[in-house]
């Protein structure tokens, strides 16, 4: 469940306030946010991870109002229960897939057997590549690690931040197929950020900012 009220941030004093709609999320719905260029996409992602801290409003993730937590219990919260996607992967590049997958899971303090850690990457087909380096792995791979990594310790949210501009059709729909799949079988929410026009058909729910 996430809920988004009356909420607004403002980068510094002389820069505007960017004023954001309500949302109310239930168990498992999805969420497309569409808009140009600096219209506060990103920030508003921020927003819902606590990344920021908002000028005024609230953001509630299941029954936690995130900005009432101390800068400790926050990165804790966000560690086990919010999954990130990003247009460019945060993959360590001198680590393997699998032992990315392993950082990831160490930092969220939670744990999964290896037999498991391997369905997940077979589900996303890169389970072949799981001893290659960062480095070696094509565009749609990084991509599809991206997705492991964000679902990896079973995340009630998922942000995802453009995360097929970089991709041709054929990625572009595998992703997006990859992300609601995941979303599904974890019972998390998915909300994810875009100007990427390709992808709207695909959500139910749609905002524009
Ligand atoms: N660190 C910052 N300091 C001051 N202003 C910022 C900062 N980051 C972003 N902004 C401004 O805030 C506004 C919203 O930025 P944001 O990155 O959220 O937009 P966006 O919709 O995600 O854009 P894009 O689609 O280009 O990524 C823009 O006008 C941007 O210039």
């Amino acid at each position: 469940m996430v809920e988004i009220r009356n909420l607004s941030f403002q980068y510094a004093s002389h820069t505007p306030v960017l004023r954001f709609p309500d949302i109310h999320l239930k168990e498992k719905e999805r969420l497309l946010i569409l808009g140009r260029s600096g219209v506060g996409k990103t920030t508003l992602l921020h927003l819902m991870a606590g990344l920021l801290t908002p000028k005024e409003g609230l953001v509630k993730i299941g029954d936690v109002d995130i900005n009432t937590l101390s800068d400790r219990a926050l990165d804790r919260f966000r560690g086990r229960h919010i999954g990130m996607v990003f247009q460019n992967n945060h993959a360590l590049r001198s680590l393997t897939v699998l032992e990315n997958i392993k950082a990831r899971l160490f930092f969220s303090g939670k744990s999964m057997v290896d037999k498991d850690i391997e369905t997940l990457l077979g589900q996303l087909q890169i389970g072949d590549c799981k001893n290659q380096k960062i480095n070696e792995l094509s565009v749609g791979q990084l991509q599809r690690l991206g997705i492991a990594m964000a679902f990896v310790h079973r995340p009630r949210l998922l942000l995802a931040d453009e995360p097929t501009s970089s991709l041709d059709d054929l990625n572009c729909a595998t992703v997006l197929q990859l992300l609601k799949q995941q979303a599904e079988k974890n019972k998390a929410n998915l909300v994810v950020i875009t100007h990427d026009k390709r992808i709207k058909s695909a959500f139910k729910n749609v905002i524009t900012l």
